[in-house]
């Protein structure tokens, strides 16, 4: 049902990671801009204009942090490591908790301690509580109208309450369910026909939990008209929005695009405001027909407004959230279950342990059901120590002061873009026993959930900008993988490596595609059907 154009999409998929040095560099080197000459010149004179600027403006003995030495007008930028997460975790052993790159012009602050995450997050959570918005997450979000990029203040706060109290709530999670089991049902009709045969377990977890987004957000029916093309632009805009970009690290050669990103993005985004623009339009136009989705409740808020008359909320905040949904919620769910089903696989302990709960709390002639999970302690372990050793979003979304701000000592300047290293934190030896050892047994004590209060372990951000999809997320993920383990066995083909290594991208995601054997495991032909 959701298989033609696997191939270019995972083609797509795959480069996502940011390659920092050789994208940048090969983009500049190959791009058109270097064989029109005018643009050269113009090129050239503003980079002797940002030499000189940034000589005028060079901050003046101020206490930045410490920080590696760095290159005249690119700084560190040339000596980043593709894996930023590691390498930047292997420069904190060196420059310690708190660390400085300069990243063109603009200072960035690394930070790899709870203390320091605690002061920035928790501390001055309301300074820090703002994005430095990159040119491709404007493009994309309507210029900054969704909840992602808006910058802390009233609009940001009304969306944040559309979205977290009324949206994406327990209440209305549950309230469409089915839209989300039947996409599950449909990829076990798929994998029972694969039977025996290898399958590309996170091509299949991808596809399905877009669909499941996409099914929550405007029903079956118009998604399926919408086909392929749809979700092929959905992963070129996430390969767009984790492209290095030179307008982000040199802000006065924005204007230029020299890598051409936001022309993409401009180019992508009659598309898919098309698609939204005729979404809405089927609906204004359906009378009477109640319809139990995302797109519907939130026509009805902006029609019928949000409590807030200050604030209201546009036609262009509900198309920005719904590319929310769509950017946010889908590789960051589906990694993770990849990631659980394969650290499950490697750890076969593990996954016997998860099939004996289900088989406890479910039996053998029931289908798992989201009303089960809470009683799924140890499946929910599995998501919690695969969000440690995983944390899909290992930098979280870049903060950035407000004003200029002290943290751990060191001056934290206005603008910088501040990134949070909590793949670090999470592997940190000094707060985890045998860090690298996937244990789920380490979160069976209730202490531990997804609120951000603990500095130890906050794989969904902490604070006022914490993810909004968090109950998305957990019922999504363990519902999901439930299924996957209690309907089938998992073997890897023979002669193939199991492997949990990671690639860096805007989303964290394993080097390797797992690919796996299913074999089903329960005698009720129905429950494949
Ligand atoms: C396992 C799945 C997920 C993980 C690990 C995750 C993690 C995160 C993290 C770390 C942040 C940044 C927090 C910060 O800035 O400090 C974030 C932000 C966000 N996430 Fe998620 N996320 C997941 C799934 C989802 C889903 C399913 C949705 C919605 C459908 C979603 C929507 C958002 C939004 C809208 C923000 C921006 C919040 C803001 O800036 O106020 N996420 N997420």
């Amino acid at each position: 049902y959701i298989v033609q154009p696997i191939s270019s999409l995972k083609s797509q998929h795959n480069n996502f990671s940011m390659n920092l040095q050789s994208t940048l560099f090969q983009d500049l080197l190959t791009t058109q801009y270097w064989h029109n000459h005018t643009t050269t010149i113009v090129l050239a004179v503003f980079l002797v204009s940002a030499v000189t600027l940034y000589a005028w403006f060079k901050p003046k003995a101020q206490n930045l942090p410490p920080g590696p030495a760095g290159l005249p007008i690119f700084g560190n930028l040339l000596s980043l490591d593709p894996d930023l997460h590691t390498y930047l975790a292997g420069l904190a052993q060196i420059h310690g908790p708190i660390f400085k790159l300069q990243l063109g012009s603009k200072v960035g602050i690394v930070l790899t301690s709870p203390a320091m995450a605690r002061e920035v997050l928790k501390d001055n959570d309301t300074v820090f509580a703002n994005r430095d918005v990159p040119a491709a997450g404007r493009a994309l979000s309507y210029g900054g109208s969704d909840i992602v990029w808006t910058p802390y203040g009233a609009e940001w706060r009304m969306l944040r309450k559309v979205c977290v109290m009324k949206m994406l709530s327990h209440a209305t999670l549950n309230s469409v369910y089915d839209l989300r089991r039947k996409e599950v049902r449909k990829t076990v009709t798929y994998l029972q026909d694969q039977v025996g045969s290898p399958v590309n377990v996170g091509e299949q977890v991808f596809l399905t939990v877009l669909n499941v987004i996409m099914n929550m957000m405007w029903g079956e029916s118009e998604r399926e008209s919408l086909g392929a093309g749809f979700r092929e632009m959905v992963a070129q805009m996430t390969m767009l929005l984790g492209k290095p970009n030179v307008s982000d690290f040199f802000p006065g050669l924005a204007r230029f695009d020299l890598q051409g990103v936001e022309k993409q993005i401009h180019a992508l985004m009659p598309h898919l405001d098309g698609m939204f623009e005729d979404m809405i339009n089927q609906r204004k136009n359906i009378h009477g027909e109640e319809r139990n989705d995302f797109l519907q409740f939130l026509l009805k808020l902006k029609d019928e407004g949000t409590g807030d008359t200050n604030t209201p909320l546009t036609i262009t905040h509900v198309k920005a959230l719904l590319m929310d949904m769509v950017v946010g919620g889908t590789d960051t769910s589906s990694n993770t279950i990849e990631f659980a089903m394969a650290e499950m696989m490697k750890n076969p302990d593990v996954m016997k342990r998860v099939q004996e709960e289900l088989e406890a709390v479910v039996g053998k002639d029931s289908l798992v059901e989201e009303s089960h999970i809470h009683r799924l302690s140890y499946l929910q372990a599995v998501m919690k120590e695969t969000l440690r050793l995983h944390p899909v979003l290992p930098l979280l979304v870049p903060h950035c002061p407000s004003e200029t701000t002290v943290v751990g000592g060191y001056t934290i300047p206005k603008g910088s873009r501040v990134f949070v290293n909590v793949w670090a934190i999470h592997r940190d030896p000094s707060i985890w026993e045998k860090p690298l050892v996937f244990d789920p047994a380490r979160f069976l004590d209730t202490k531990w959930d997804f609120s951000g209060n603990d500095f130890n372990y906050f794989p969904f951000g902490s604070g006022r900008r914490i993810c909004a999809g968090i109950a998305m997320a957990e019922k999504t993920v363990l519902h999901f993988l439930a299924t996957l383990v209690h309907l089938f066995d998992w073997t890897i083909p023979q002669g193939e490596k199991l492997e949990v290594s990671e690639k860096f991208g805007i989303v964290l995601k394993k080097k390797m595609p797992l690919v796996a054997i299913p074999t089903p495991r329960l005698s009720n032909p129905g429950f494949y059907k």
